[in-house]
């Protein structure tokens, strides 16, 4: 065969990959590691993303979620490992040429030019014809609810308004793969959730694929299609927001998707249960080796509390599994809902969640009752490393 032919193969091969995965808005992230001198940030992480696709790294500081975007997005290089985008290898495709486009937390725009100058910007750098930039910045502009701005200088926006224009200048190359790192980071609470669902449906409507990079757990919940839960330079858990929070792979991912209470013991009961100097926390069916450290996670949600008997009443006597007492020491309201604190003793708290309508009327001081079903019970083998629970774990009461 002759190197002409094999390389015309090569490059039919590159457009049209036989799984399919070459539709424009495809990503694929094959075996990707990137050091930083000798500190491994991403460590041979695979991943295939969905044209069409909204997903989210999601993960605590350090766990290389930055490092794998702005690798998609050509700023740095694997040291292993192949990106596709639609279908062809981008490995030596710089930013410009990757079809991609990355909106940041710190908006970057320019504040001597208006709006519209803003989104024209990477157009006039391109030399695209005047009228054409007129048109793509008024569907840009449109896209996120800003053309009557146009003429506005940055600093007379708001917060909001200002990475909106962002948006439409990452958008306005109508490319393929959106990417954005902690792109409402910067925005208040309220706003931060209102640009949540106008994000969502935005990118619903064009059909983009979306790479959103946060440490925000409400946030990844709230908009993605799929979560990728990372830690230490790899994907722990890949899946829809119902899967990652009701069925999470591990005890970290457990940790770090909403709140868990956790407890620690040995397994017990064929491994259906752990016994903790707390309760026996039994789980509706067996996951543990006998021989194994478990931890139980019960959220707080999951718990019901109530006053308990005084201690040494004939009512004393708790259930045999899955109920415990202790000590009210904390009462928050939180709105819709009600939050306990409770000690259960020198080394391990509690914390429980009850819609404010149902929420029973306790004090701090009061000895209270606290029970869950099996069904609610997750269990996992022990984590060598605590310090791995961010985000949930429930620290010992310091008190
Ligand atoms: N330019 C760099 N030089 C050296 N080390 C770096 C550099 N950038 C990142 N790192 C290290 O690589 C690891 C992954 O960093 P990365 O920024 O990808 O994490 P992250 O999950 O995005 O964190 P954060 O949420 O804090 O942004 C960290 O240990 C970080 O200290």
């Amino acid at each position: 065969m002759s190197t002409g032919t094999a390389t015309a193969a090569q490059a039919s091969a590159e457009q049209i990959p036989p799984d399919g995965d070459g539709a424009r808005g495809a990503v694929l992230l094959s075996g990707i590691t990137k050091y930083y001198g000798e500190q491994l940030a991403v460590d041979d992480l695979s991943l295939k993303i969905q044209p069409g696709e909204f997903i989210s790294l999601l993960g605590p500081s350090g766990c290389g979620k930055t490092t794998t975007l702005r690798m998609i997005a050509g700023f740095e290089h694997p040291d292993a490992g192949d990106i596709r985008i639609s279908g062809r290898s981008v490995l030596a495709a710089p930013p410009y040429k990757r079809d991609v486009n990355t909106v940041f937390q710190a908006y970057a725009l320019f504040p001597h030019l208006s709006v519209a100058e803003n989104v024209a910007y990477g157009l006039q750098q391109r030399r695209t014809p005047k009228a054409e930039v007129r048109e793509r910045v008024t569907q840009a502009l449109d896209m996120v609810q800003m053309r009557r701005f146009g003429d506005r200088k940055p600093t007379q926006l708001s917060g909001g308004q200002q990475q909106r224009i962002a948006l439409a200048r990452a958008l306005v190359n109508r490319p393929a793969v959106l990417l954005l790192d902690e792109p409402l980071g910067a925005l208040d609470r309220q706003l931060r959730e209102e640009m949540q669902l106008e994000l969502k449906l935005l990118q619903s409507r064009l059909g983009i694929t979306f790479v959103f990079v946060t440490h925000d757990q409400g946030e990844a919940l709230s908009m993605s299609d799929r979560i990728a839960i990372m830690r230490a330079g790899r994907i722990e858990q890949l899946a829809d927001a119902d899967t990652v929070y009701a069925r999470p792979a591990s005890a970290y991912v457990a940790a770090f998707v909403g709140q868990q209470n956790f407890f620690r013991g040995p397994a017990a009961e064929a491994g259906a249960a752990i016994t903790s100097p707390y309760a026996l926390v039994r789980a509706a069916s067996p996951v543990l080796t006998s021989t194994n450290l478990g931890e139980a996670a019960v959220r707080p949600e999951f718990i019901r509390i109530e006053k308990a008997a005084p201690a040494g009443s004939a009512a004393e006597a708790i259930p045999e599994a899955n109920a415990t007492r202790g000590e009210l020491i904390g009462v928050s309201h939180l709105g819709d809902t009600m939050q306990y604190l409770v000690r259960l003793g020198p080394e391990q708290s509690l914390i429980v969640r009850r819609p404010t309508p149902d929420a029973p009327a306790l004090s701090v001081g009061d000895p209270v009752l606290c029970t869950w079903a099996a069904h609610h019970v997750l269990l996992f083998p022990a984590a060598d490393d605590d310090a791995a629970k961010q985000g949930g774990y429930i620290a010992p009461p310091t008190a």
